[in-house]
């Protein structure tokens, strides 16, 4: 996947640098400019599909998740969501839309994978194989994916690959531009192991300070404030006893802005307290829970952090940063934890 996160990084940052004025300097809004990064990267690394596809695919989940969130704050009598109401229509539409590119997208990828050709070896690759795949290697009759799960698959990974990541970029973006000495640091360590020279996969392994910022922004900005969790079972948890059926909720943000567990500087930007690794960050190393944790923990976790550091490594390689004046710092919390009004970086090339 290397060259694939290379070339949408580099794309990125050809973009910015030939938008720089005659000071040296450019003033963007991150975060479309990362939601499109992160697009591009999920679209090629597992559809081997292009930046359009992903775009449109990316605009109407956004547009369905607004519309859901408005619906959740309804009182729904039983029944209400098959009534042909403004809402509900347009829902059936987004959704049918998602689906019609996804099954374009299957269709050219098995008609491909029919004749013999060497398809790409990415998610949907691999999802396929299963599908047409009727036997495992020793004979034996297994049940593939069918397509409908193919498709729905397809949209849980771009609805999970790009706003989470492209949310953990943007507010590295704003953290490092507030503590300049950590972008110090950061773009020490990466010109110390890679110059200005192409990013490799070796040295990826020697980023630590690197790491521990994006553990640190992590913490303070999961993108993911809570997951939950539902009781099949009759079970006590904390020592109170709870029926099967209870949903109960993760609050994740509070939890990593709890002074019990990270001490009295629990709000304050110290990547350092990463130094020995996520273990020793608190006083209990269960209390980082960025990804989720348990059988239902987030698979795209090793992917979800090396993208940003390519990025990163990419961006601090040209660029310094600063906030931009119109920058206002206010967090959106009603679908993930965003940056309220955007994120307007001033960047200057060096
Ligand atoms: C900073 C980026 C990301 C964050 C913070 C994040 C966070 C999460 C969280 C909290 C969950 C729920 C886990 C649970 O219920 O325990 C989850 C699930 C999931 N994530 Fe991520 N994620 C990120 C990036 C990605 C990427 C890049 C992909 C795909 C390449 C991805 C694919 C998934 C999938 C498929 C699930 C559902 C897993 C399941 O239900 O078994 N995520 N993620």
């Amino acid at each position: 996947m290397m060259p694939a996160f290379s070339t949408c990084c580099q794309e990125l940052v050809s973009r910015w640098t030939q938008s720089l004025g005659s000071d040296g300097t450019y003033e963007v809004d991150v975060c479309p400019e990362f939601q499109r990064l992160t697009g591009d990267v999920i679209s090629r690394t597992a559809f081997g599909s292009n930046y359009a596809e992903g775009a449109r695919i990316f605009q109407l989940q956004s547009e369905q998740t607004a519309r859901l969130l408005a619906r959740v704050k309804k009182i729904i009598i039983s029944g209400y969501l098959s009534l042909p109401t403004k809402n509900n229509r347009r829902m059936r539409e987004i959704n049918n839309e998602i689906e019609s590119i996804l099954l374009n997208l299957i269709r050219t990828r098995m008609q491909a994978m029919q004749e013999g050709e060497n398809t790409k070896n990415d998610l949907l690759g691999l999802m396929l194989e299963s599908n047409m795949r009727g036997t495992d290697e020793n004979g034996q009759c297994i049940s593939g994916m069918t397509i409908d799960e193919v498709v729905e698959e397809c949209k849980l990974f771009y609805f999970a690959g790009i706003e989470t990541t492209s949310i953990l970029l943007t507010w590295t973006m704003v953290i490092l531009s507030m503590h300049p000495e950590w972008q110090d640091h950061a773009r020490e360590e990466v010109l110390g192991l890679f110059g200005k020279n192409k990013i490799d996969y070796e040295g990826f392994g020697r980023l630590k300070t690197v790491t521990m910022i994006l553990y640190e922004v992590l913490r303070l900005y999961p993108p993911a404030v809570a997951f939950i969790r539902k009781t099949y079972k009759e079970m006590e948890i904390g020592g109170i006893t709870f029926p099967a059926g209870v949903l109960i909720e993760l609050p994740v943000l509070l939890m990593h802005h709890d002074p019990d567990i990270w001490g009295s500087d629990v709000h304050e930007f110290k990547p350092e307290r990463f130094a020995d690794g996520i273990s020793k960050a608190s006083n209990n190393p269960c209390a980082f829970l960025p990804f989720g944790w348990g059988p239902r923990i987030c698979i795209g976790q090793q992917f979800a952090m090396l993208e940003p550091k390519i990025s990163l490594c990419m961006i601090l390689q040209c660029f310094e940063f600063e906030l931009a004046p119109s920058y206002t710092h206010a967090l959106d919390n009603t679908k993930m934890l965003r940056p309220m009004h955007g994120a307007q970086i001033k960047l200057r090339a060096i």
